[in-house]
């Protein structure tokens, strides 16, 4: 079961757990849908960008081997070899072509290894480059990378590790410049593969290339493949690259120009999180300032209403339209019930025979007077009034005529009280009350004769009385002036029993006569 909750308490829930899962909604999103397309895009990027590398790499090799293949394929290399001619190493290997070849060192060899040139250079020094690790007394220490694959025609083409560094080697068969010829040598080219290489490679790429010495560290780098990227590429990669024998060379650090790394809470993520946020709370602000607003108003109306027992329209506007039909069917309700309230009490305080006020309405009205009359320290008559003979007259023409005569006399006696505040009540059976205020004995005396006389004028035959041939009043006054005590009460008892002694007086007088008791 809920416990007791309010619209207010229900809305702040609801925002909280709607801004809730719009966050985790939000979150999910970035971390499912937009992060993996994201970095499949970079992925796709990286691996384009090592393509690149491959491609650039290649190229240099090629350039080198091209090179390389130049010279081999060539008859006076070619016979070179058997004659050994010096002016063939003036015309070909002077300085200037190792710097316009942008080569480092030339080796020829014949078919026993043994070395018939070599040459170095230093382009850094501009002199020659001496490679003694090669040269094995004369021969050529590589031996094997030179009948590679077995003697086959095929140039070992790769890197190789020198006393001075890291080296791109080619090693092209010599033979005729028809390549009919069987090769009877080998033309070896040397190129450094440093950093100066790796930084021309970068701008070709555009990756951020840094060669590394190789140290145990390194051992289990994985080694270069820039073809077959099947794995996570990262934004930096250690590759480690090997020598044409498959020894450990260098380790080529690769970084990646775009440095990416996704995040869950971007600036557009947060931005967006905190519009949402905005747009769920200024939803809530407008609901709570129509609705609950609204809510909140008819409550305290009804609150008040049931405070202080009484029912009234609901007064507060509100625009929402169901609150608007239960406001406009409540009002109705009100009214109707206010109409009956109206009835009710217009029937409880009206005589049902005679249509004036009945005794309580009498009691109710002097109460208020009270106040009045007291205040402004005025003189005040009750008179009671009472039918002669009324007995006999229903005896004698029956209770129907009976109830006509009390109906004509109360009519008459309405009559004679024309101001605002006096009031003519039936106060029971044939008889009747009569309030004057704001009146002197001298004019208590003519209103009295003025009733008796309106009576006696309404001829209303009675056979029975043993006053006058019609019906007649003895009524019975008293002339009072409220006590100056504003805190004293209305002594109304007291007023009607000096009233009904003058009434009783002029019935032993002999009726159809008025008689004023004065209260002392
Ligand atoms: N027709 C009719 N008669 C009523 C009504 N109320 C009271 N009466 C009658 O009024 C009569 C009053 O009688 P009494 O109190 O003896 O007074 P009375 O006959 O007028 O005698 P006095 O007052 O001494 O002159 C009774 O017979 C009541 O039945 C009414 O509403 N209709």
């Amino acid at each position: 079961m809920l416990k007791k909750i309010s619209i207010n308490t229900l809305m702040k829930w609801s925002w909280f757990l709607l801004t809730l899962l719009m966050i985790i909604i939000t979150i999910n999103y970035r971390y499912h849908v937009e992060i993996p397309t994201e970095e499949r895009a970079i992925q796709k990027l990286y691996k384009r960008e090592l393509n690149a590398l491959y491609y650039s790499l290649r190229q240099t090799f090629n350039n080198l081997y091209m090179m390389n293949k130049d010279y081999a394929l060539w008859d006076d290399t070619y016979a070179f070899i058997t004659d050994q001619n010096n002016e063939y190493l003036i015309s070909n290997f002077a300085d200037q072509t190792f710097i316009n070849l942008g080569i480092d060192a030339v080796f020829i060899v014949d078919l026993n290894d043994n070395i018939l040139f070599k040459k170095g250079w230093d382009h850094s020094r501009e002199k020659p480059l001496e490679f003694s690790k090669l040269d094995e007394n004369g021969k050529f220490s590589s031996a094997n990378l030179l009948n590679y694959k077995n003697g086959s025609d095929a140039n070992p083409v790769g890197l190789i590790s020198t006393e001075h560094g890291a080296m791109i080697f080619s090693a092209s068969n010599i033979t005729d410049t028809d390549a009919i010829k069987k090769s009877n040598g080998k033309m070896v080219f040397l190129q450094r593969f440093d950093q100066n290489t790796a930084d021309i490679l970068s701008k070709e790429t555009q990756l951020s290339l840094t060669i590394i010495p190789f140290s145990p560290k390194y051992k289990h780098t994985q080694k270069i493949n820039l073809m077959l990227q099947d794995k996570d590429i990262q934004s930096s990669d250690n590759w480690l690259v090997e020598d044409i024998n498959q020894q450990p060379l260098f380790v080529l650090n690769v970084k990646h120009q775009q440095k990416y790394a996704p995040k869950i809470l971007t600036t557009e993520i947060i931005i967006s999180i905190l519009v949402q946020v905005s747009i769920l709370a200024f939803m809530y602000l407008l609901i709570r300032q129509l609705f609950l607003k609204a809510i909140k108003n008819i409550n305290s109306e009804i609150t008040t209403m049931a405070n202080t027992k009484s029912i009234a329209p609901i007064e507060s506007h509100t625009k929402i339209t169901e609150f608007q039909f239960f406001s406009t069917e409540f009002n109705h309700l009100v009214n109707t019930v206010k109409h009956q309230q109206q009835q009710l009490e217009k029937l409880s305080t009206t005589d049902s025979l005679t249509q004036i006020p009945n005794r309580m309405a009498f009691e109710q009205h002097f109460a208020k007077e009270w106040a009045h009359l007291q205040r402004n320290n005025t003189p005040f008559a009750i008179v009671m009034c009472d039918i002669d003979y009324f007995k006999k007259y229903n005896d004698s023409l029956g209770h129907l005529q009976g109830d006509e005569a009390l109906k004509q006399v109360a009519k008459a006696l309405a009559m004679s009280s024309r101001r605002i505040n006096d009031i003519v009540a039936r106060y029971g059976g044939e008889e009747f009350v009569i309030l004057f205020g704001g009146i002197d004995f001298a004019g208590l005396q003519m209103k009295l004769n003025e009733i008796i006389e309106s009576i006696n004028a309404l001829n209303i035959a009675h056979p029975d009385s043993d006053v006058a041939q019609h019906i007649t009043l003895s009524l019975g006054a008293t002339l009072m002036t409220p006590p100056r005590n504003i805190d004293e009460q209305p002594n109304l008892i007291r007023a009607m029993s000096i009233a009904d002694n003058a009434l009783y007086l002029a019935k032993s007088k002999g009726r159809n006569r008025a008689e004023i008791a004065i209260d002392k």
